[in-house]
């Protein structure tokens, strides 16, 4: 008989599907017995995402690495008023059931597993229906998943909107939360994605696992409180499969190749001298803020490199990837002139992992998405938290109130996320200029480094749990009918 698959269903973007199909990978390392792996693509919903995801097919294909097969599930007509990110991934992939269940039903080797993204909760229907185990991968921190497990309780305990609640939140194994902090679906109870929040909360107990990338020793507290069953009212939670970092690190350059522009630049750089700025694969600036940053960067006297890009080429659709920046037009005159030698700004995507792997980097300010995250603590970089939207508020409470790697910044979240010249002065010399503040948030983010690092290694916290999860999976592997 053939051998198990493990059905994966990644929601597009390039921050899902690669990391779950590298989680993917790691299972089919590890595992005692052979494996393979079956990826349903869902048809991205814009064309950035859908050439991103196909371009990476391709090389996927082209490397013919382990026993991976790409199926395309059809087009369906995707929702067009929703009212957040919850509500769209959770409808589209409702309209999939039908096309899962067939994809699925078709398979002629033994299922070992359903793993589905984040808000993609509607295909547990299918599970449940063919006796399928059902997994979650979880792309972002195991707080964050408790916030989602401890949702459904949440909703009912609490009566008014949740930043009009005195006092703040309890969510065991982290400090109290203020409510604002909670991503922005959770601070308008009336919208209906966020009752796909909490819809998802509520199924996410219907699985027989949840693996998350994060590490043991990261979120220990947290995931002892899920352990513990404190974020589900008392009742057992599934098993969690702490399995991170899980990274996809560029493999080194060839000897011949020159290196980026942005990597010689900081070759010329002293060691830990350098402030990284960048905002993840979405984030781009206004003109104003961008003036407000230069200033900022300016008087703290530090040196920089800063990846600015612009507005979307498509902004009415909302979704599409930034432009690379028009610098002239973005910064303020003279600022380029004036910096010159201790600042390089970078107007297009630039090598994110390579950079904050250089020496010379010796900070990092993060939109706060989970991989960027991830990545910095990998290399024992202190961050300066700069949220932009979904859970990235959240993520920067933990990280400067739980992890202690980052240095606070006062960011305007009712004025579109804006923050001022002077406040960024103030946090840049806290956290680059050698006092109290910057020194234990470096010491902390160098503790992380050696965590995450050992936590992957054989015998390894996260190593084990790959190695549980695909003896698991292998155990409850079942063979369909195929009517
Ligand atoms: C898939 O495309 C998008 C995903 C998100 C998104 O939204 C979101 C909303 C929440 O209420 C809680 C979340 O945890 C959450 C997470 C999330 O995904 C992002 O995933 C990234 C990598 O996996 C990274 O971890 C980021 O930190 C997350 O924000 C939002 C979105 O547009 C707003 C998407 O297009
Ligand atoms: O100029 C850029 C911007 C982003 N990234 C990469 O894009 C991913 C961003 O993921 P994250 O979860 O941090 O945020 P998102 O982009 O999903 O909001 C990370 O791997 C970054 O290294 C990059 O390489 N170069």
């Amino acid at each position: 008989m053939a051998n198990p698959t493990i059905v994966l269903l990644p929601v597009w973007g390039a921050g899902h599907f690669m990391p779950m199909l590298q989680a993917g990978k790691q299972l089919l390392a590890s595992s005692s017995r052979p494996l393979s792996l079956t990826v349903l693509l869902m048809p991205a919903p814009t064309a950035q995402s859908a050439s991103d995801i196909s371009d990476h097919v391709r090389r996927e294909e082209a490397a013919g690495a382990g026993d991976i097969r790409f199926h395309h599930l059809p087009d369906v007509k995707l929702p067009t008023d929703h009212s957040g990110v919850e509500e769209f991934i959770s409808r589209a992939v409702q309209l999939h059931v039908p096309h899962l269940r067939a994809a699925i039903i078709g398979l002629t080797c033994p299922v070992a597993a359903l793993v589905v993204d984040i808000f993609c909760t509607p295909a547990l229907d299918v599970t449940r229906e063919l006796a399928v185990p059902a997994y979650v991968y979880f792309t972002s921190s195991a707080a964050m998943l408790s916030l989602l497990l401890r949702s459904p309780a949440l909703d009912e305990e609490v009566v008014v909107e949740f930043e009009e609640m005195e006092g703040a939140l309890d969510l065991p194994g982290l400090p109290p939360v203020p409510p604002s902090v909670l991503p922005g679906t959770l601070l308008e109870r009336k919208s209906p994605t966020y009752k796909w929040f909490v819809y998802t909360g509520r199924r996410y107990v219907e699985a027989s696992g949840i693996i998350v990338n994060t590490a043991d020793e990261l979120e220990p507290r947290v995931l002892a409180a899920i352990a513990e069953g404190r974020c589900t009212r008392g009742a057992r939670a599934p098993a969690v499969y702490p399995i991170g970092p899980v990274l996809a690190l560029t493999p080194p350059a060839h000897a011949e190749e020159q290196p980026h522009e942005c990597l010689r630049w900081l070759d010329a750089q002293p060691p830990a001298s350098v402030l990284f700025l960048c905002f993840g694969s979405k984030g781009f600036l206004t003109k104003p803020q961008a003036h407000e940053i230069a200033r900022g960067l300016e008087r703290s006297g530090h040196r920089f490199l800063w990846v600015l890009r612009g507005l979307p080429a498509d902004i009415s659709r909302g979704a599409g990837d930034p432009s690379d920046a028009n610098l002239a037009e973005l910064l303020p005159e003279g600022f380029l002139g004036e910096t010159n030698g201790r600042g390089l700004v970078w107007p297009k995507r630039a090598p994110q992992k390579e950079i904050l792997a250089h020496a010379s980097v010796g900070g990092f300010v993060t939109h706060c998405g989970w991989n960027s995250i991830l990545e910095s603590l990998w290399f024992g970089v202190p961050m300066l938290p700069w949220p932009l939207g979904a859970e990235q508020h959240f993520n920067a409470f933990t990280l400067v109130c739980d992890m202690g790697v980052a240095v606070p910044l006062k960011v305007d979240r009712k004025r579109d996320n804006f923050v001022e010249a002077a406040e960024l002065e103030r946090a840049v010399r806290s956290l680059m200029g050698g006092g109290n503040e910057g020194r234990k948030a470096k010491e902390k983010a160098m503790e992380m480094m050696v965590v995450c690092r050992k936590a992957v290694d054989h015998g390894g916290s996260s190593c084990a749990s790959v190695k549980r999860l695909s003896e698991d999976l292998l155990g409850g592997a079942v063979v369909l009918p195929n009517v």
